[in-house]
């Protein structure tokens, strides 16, 4: 199938960086959202990023400017019916996901290839809620999208070959590279990263460092560029703890439980960067550790 038109349904923080990185690759794409103001601040957020990549002599001014003009925003998830490709980038939560599917089939073209860029849940299970199975597919994008280079392709159980092919073309196109996992929960990269997070948090937790020494020590030490407190923020501790509680339930094994101080920071609404504090807050000039 040739893809010409891309639906994005979430435009939080990585709903925008698709939308970006589609657009700038030439795909015509409707973004959408429960919130008005989440669609605005997706697109000055796109525009923001794509005048750095202008500045930084990475883009042109007539490609920033062509990407923008092929962005359109719109509250009414059926009009992405009309649309090639769509990928679900909302919330990291089954319930929320599922209904979003069973109100957007209706309304599919039957050759739409429906996909999910959710980081943990069962893919098999989400193409079971819609009327096309064999044309759902995990489409995992990694944070920041218009940087990074990798994107995690999931079949699920019953995903046909042209799906599948389809998207490894798709991925080519952006100028990304696809690594395929198989449909086990949180696949391959946040199978490995995820406990890592977790394990951070314990460390704080039980008291051996604290969150800077915890920090620099992985980014000294290991040179990540990001030590993984500060990775956790920047990914979202919501998104975080529902990784860990998809990998405790579906592997049913202890070594994945949440640590107690992530579901507290989450119970708290301190989320990370997206609502300004989480293991760092992020409300004046530099970020200040909050332990
Ligand atoms: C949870 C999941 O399901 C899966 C995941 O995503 S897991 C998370 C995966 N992501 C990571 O691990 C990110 C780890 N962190 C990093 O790689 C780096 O800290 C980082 C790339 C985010 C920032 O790097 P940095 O050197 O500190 O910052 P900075 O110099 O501002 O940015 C580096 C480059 O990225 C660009 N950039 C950063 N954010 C950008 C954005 N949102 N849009 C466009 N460009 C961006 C900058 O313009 C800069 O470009 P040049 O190299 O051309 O100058
Ligand atoms: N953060 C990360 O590093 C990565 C996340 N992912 C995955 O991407 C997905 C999105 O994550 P992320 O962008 O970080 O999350 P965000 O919280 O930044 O964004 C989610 C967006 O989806 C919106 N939303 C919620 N329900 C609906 C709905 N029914 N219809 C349309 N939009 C809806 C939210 O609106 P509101 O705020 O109003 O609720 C919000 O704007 C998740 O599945 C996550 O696991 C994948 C790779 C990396």
């Amino acid at each position: 199938m040739d893809v010409k038109s891309v639906g994005v349904i979430g435009a939080g923080q990585m709903g925008n960086g698709i939308a970006h990185v589609f657009a700038l690759a030439g795909y015509e794409v409707l973004m959408t959202d429960i919130s008005h103001d989440a669609l605005e601040a997706a697109l000055r957020l796109i525009d923001g990023n794509l005048e750095r990549q202008v500045s930084r002599d990475k883009i042109s001014e007539e490609e920033r400017a062509g990407a923008m003009a092929r962005i359109r925003t719109t509250m009414t998830l059926a009009d992405l019916g009309a649309t090639d490709l769509v990928i679900e980038a909302a919330t990291e939560r089954e319930t929320v996901k599922t209904a979003i599917f069973e109100d957007l089939v209706p309304h599919l073209k039957p050759e739409t290839i429906l996909t999910s860029n959710t980081s943990s849940i069962s893919i098999t299970r989400l193409a079971s809620r819609t009327d096309r199975p064999e044309k759902f597919m995990g489409f995992h994008f990694m944070n920041p999208v218009p940087v990074m280079q990798l994107v995690e392709l999931i079949r699920g159980i019953a995903t046909d070959e042209d799906t599948y092919r389809t998207c490894v073309g798709v991925v080519e196109k952006l100028g990304k590279t696809a690594a395929s996992a198989e449909d086990f929960p949180a696949f391959i990269v946040n199978r490995i990263l995820m406990p890592m997070i977790n394990e951070a948090v314990y460390t704080l937790y039980e008291g051996v460092g604290s969150v800077q020494s915890i920090d620099s020590a992985m980014k000294l030490g290991t040179n990540h560029p990001m030590g993984p407190l500060e990775l956790a923020d920047f990914i979202g501790l919501d998104t975080c703890l529902a990784i860990m509680n998809v990998l405790h339930d579906g592997l049913a094994d202890t070594k994945y439980r949440p640590c107690p101080l992530l579901t507290k920071y989450v119970e708290a609404g301190w989320l990370g960067r997206k609502t300004q504090r989480g293991f760092y807050d992020y409300r004046g000039e530099t970020p200040v550790p909050t332990r």
